[in-house]
């Protein structure tokens, strides 16, 4: 092939780098609850025509995480925290010269019970975010200010709500709308 033919290929090449840059959506969840609202954020992420990368924590590559625009981490509540594999999973993240900072961040959770760690697991995720220089922002509504999190089990509540998958889908629209006024 002539050399000249090459160049007009080399010149797309950023171009396609660049629209491979997808949102992506990393959750831990053993019987199924927190992949919900993961897929209820996929959504909102969808609806505004951003690509959302959905997987579970321990599907995620280093590549991944260094070529999203924004990163979502959703967790169960286990006796207050999130559980270790989430921990080891953010503890596992690029740090040296800071690669994620200034990328957008956002958490989720659920939780068995009101009140009993769903809010501390968001501001656990939030916390190693800032850590790594990243901006985080939280849902749509003033009742996902913190992020989206979910009770799984008590009261009226007994699995996932309609009401909770609605609060997740606004976050994934807020991020995917985030990410266009910025870029
Ligand atoms: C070991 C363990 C500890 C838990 N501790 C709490 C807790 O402290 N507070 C709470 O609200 N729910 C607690 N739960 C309930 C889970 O957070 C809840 O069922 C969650 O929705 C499970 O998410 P998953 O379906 O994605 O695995 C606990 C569950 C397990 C297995």
């Amino acid at each position: 092939m002539k050399k000249w033919l090459l160049l007009p290929i080399l010149a797309l090449i950023p171009i396609v780098g660049f629209s491979q840059e997808s949102i992506l959506v990393t959750y831990f969840s053993q019987s199924g609850s927190t992949r919900k609202m993961a897929e209820a954020i996929a959504e909102g992420i969808s609806s505004e025509n951003e690509v959302a990368l959905l997987k579970p924590i321990h599907e995620v590559s280093q590549d991944d995480l260094l070529q999203a625009k924004a990163i979502i981490v959703g967790s169960p509540v286990y006796n207050g925290n999130p559980p270790p594999e989430l921990l080891t999973f953010i503890n596992s993240w690029p740090f040296e010269g800071r690669p994620l900072k200034d990328k957008i961040g956002a958490a989720f959770s659920t939780g068995g019970g009101i009140s009993i760690g769903e809010e501390a697991v968001l501001h656990s995720i939030h916390r190693a975010m800032l850590i790594h220089g990243m901006l985080i922002i939280g849902g749509e509504e003033v009742e996902a200010a913190f992020g989206a999190s979910a009770v799984t089990d008590e009261g009226p509540f007994d699995g996932i709500d309609p009401i909770f998958l609605l609060k997740a889908k606004g976050l994934g629209v807020r991020v995917a709308l985030w990410l266009k006024k910025i870029h």
